[in-house]
């Protein structure tokens, strides 16, 4: 099994390249169905969602459709800090819009849940949330998650975009922590 260390932590691959691919074509094909025609701002959450965003935003299928970058990030190394950020980042008026917020995990739920509130105080017509991955043993927010690609353990993850501090970002496969 392929291994990568990471600092002082040993993971080893869990989710291929190819399935992600997979996942996310699917998810653009509901999408390409569902969202025509509502020109949808996709908002990606920095920094780990780029390279999902990018995965499927190069897969919507009409050019009526934005996307723009936003920050709020509540982790330092692999767990929760319980601090949640300002939004920031977001340039465009929503008000009567569909947005779609792409997140490349949803583990506490804390971080989409709060994301949801901030934007919902600026009257968009509908806010649906996009996530690659969901850890549903970790939830600890009943959130509304409209789109959910790969449901996984509740494991520390790293690859695709997610981290462990500042590392493993550019992997391009999903690898899960070993636990001694
Ligand atoms: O459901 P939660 O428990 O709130 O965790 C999910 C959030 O954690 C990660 O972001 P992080 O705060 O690590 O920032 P990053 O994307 O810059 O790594 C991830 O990108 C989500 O935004
Ligand atoms: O499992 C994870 N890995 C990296 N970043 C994260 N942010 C929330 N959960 C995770």
């Amino acid at each position: 099994m392929k291994r990568v260390k990471i600092h002082d932590k040993e993971f080893e691959l869990f989710i291929s390249h190819e399935k992600i691919q997979s996942v996310v074509e699917q998810m653009a094909e509901k999408m390409n169905a569902e969202l025509v025609g509502k020109n949808p701002l996709f908002l990606c959450i920095l920094n780990g969602s780029f390279m999902f965003a990018a995965e499927l935003f190069k897969r919507i299928n009409f050019v009526e459709s934005e996307i723009s970058f936003v920050k709020l990030a509540s982790y330092v190394g692999d767990q929760t800090t319980g601090t949640v950020k300002e939004l920031i980042g977001l340039n465009e008026d929503i008000e009567g819009r569909t947005v779609v917020v792409l997140e490349d995990i949803v583990d506490t739920g804390i971080t989409i849940d709060n994301i949801q509130q901030q934007l919902k105080r600026m009257n968009p017509k509908e806010v649906l949330v996009a996530t690659m991955l969901l850890k549903p043993d970790a939830l600890k927010k009943d959130v509304d998650l409209k789109y959910v690609g790969i449901e996984i353990p509740n494991d520390f993850i790293v690859g695709c975009g997610l981290d462990y501090d500042g590392h493993g970002r550019n992997l391009i496969d999903i690898y899960s922590i070993v636990k001694e």
